[in-house]
């Protein structure tokens, strides 16, 4: 049985992670951190107590879906108890990755955009479909609920690095006015409504035809459940960083 503390459980992530938990036998959730007072069937810490509720309830794992200032919160907490952390926040800055780098030379860190398998079988189309189609325009777009912070996605952040491993472009932000559009670039669409889970589409466009590859998560029990897939699976590993892909792969 794996103990995992949940960064973040007062959040829609934190919801579907525990519902994902109470149905799994291999993973429980024992405690959660967050700024607002919450009455759960598990102790809520606030972020200054992460350090005293993760020596208290000594977990195997803390998966953390929270804002980017809250992770490194937690991460340095992990460090120092030699905890395993599995991130799911997307939209750190520099120093933000900075400090999952440092944290990931005491203990497991396993840090992805988006943990629906669906997504990594996608990415593992795109390389073949861009090499196939090297002339056609490339253009990604992402959906979201309006609850959502950050923009682009971290999803689509990781499409165009992807996309970025085959091609040299400029990463066009939408369109405005007279804008044509130019040979090396991708254009990066973002819309945000309703509560919709999570959508990404990646055009490839030539004259006459469209490959779209896209995905919908219907349900945020997919990335809940790849998370704790993460979790089980990073406590067995040593310090250093390790993606979904690692998981999936194993
Ligand atoms: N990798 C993936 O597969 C996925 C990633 N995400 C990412 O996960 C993150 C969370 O998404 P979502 O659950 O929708 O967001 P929510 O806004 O619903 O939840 C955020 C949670 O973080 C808490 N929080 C805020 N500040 C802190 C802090 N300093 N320390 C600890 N917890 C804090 C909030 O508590 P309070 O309510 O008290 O403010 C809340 O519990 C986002 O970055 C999102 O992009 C989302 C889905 C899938
Ligand atoms: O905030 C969300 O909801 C989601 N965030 C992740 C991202 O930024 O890519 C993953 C998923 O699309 C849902």
């Amino acid at each position: 049985m794996t103990t995992v503390g949940i960064n973040g459980i007062t959040g829609r992530m934190g919801e579907a992670i525990r519902e994902r938990a109470s149905e799994r036998a291999d993973v429980s959730v024992t405690f959660g951190i967050a700024p607002s007072e919450a009455d759960l069937d598990v102790p809520v810490y606030e972020p200054g107590e992460a350090a005293e509720a993760i020596a208290e309830h000594a977990p195997d794992a803390v998966i953390d879906f929270a804002v980017p200032e809250g992770t490194i919160n937690v991460a340095e907490a992990c460090a120092e108890a030699g905890v395993a952390l599995v991130v799911g926040t997307t939209g750190f800055d520099d120093a933000g990755s900075a400090v999952l780098d440092e944290t990931s030379n005491a203990v497991p860190v396993l840090k992805a955009t988006n943990f629906a398998r669906g997504i990594h079988a996608l990415l593992r189309t795109l390389g073949p479909a861009l090499g196939a189609l090297e002339e056609y325009d490339v253009e990604v777009m992402e959906t979201h609920h309006n609850g959502k912070r950050d923009a682009p996605s971290g999803t689509a952040k990781t499409i165009l690095e992807e996309i970025s491993e085959y091609r040299e472009f400029d990463t066009v932000p939408g369109r405005e006015g007279i804008q044509p559009r130019e040979d090396d670039e991708v254009g990066m669409l973002v819309r945000r409504a309703g509560d919709i889970r999570g959508e990404h589409e990646i055009i490839l466009a030539g004259n006459d035809e469209v490959l779209s590859l896209s995905h919908r998560a219907e349900d945020r029990g997919v990335f809940a459940a790849g998370a704790l897939d993460a979790a089980v699976w990073l406590v067995d590993q040593g310090p250093g960083r390790y993606e979904f892909g690692d998981v999936i792969d194993a």
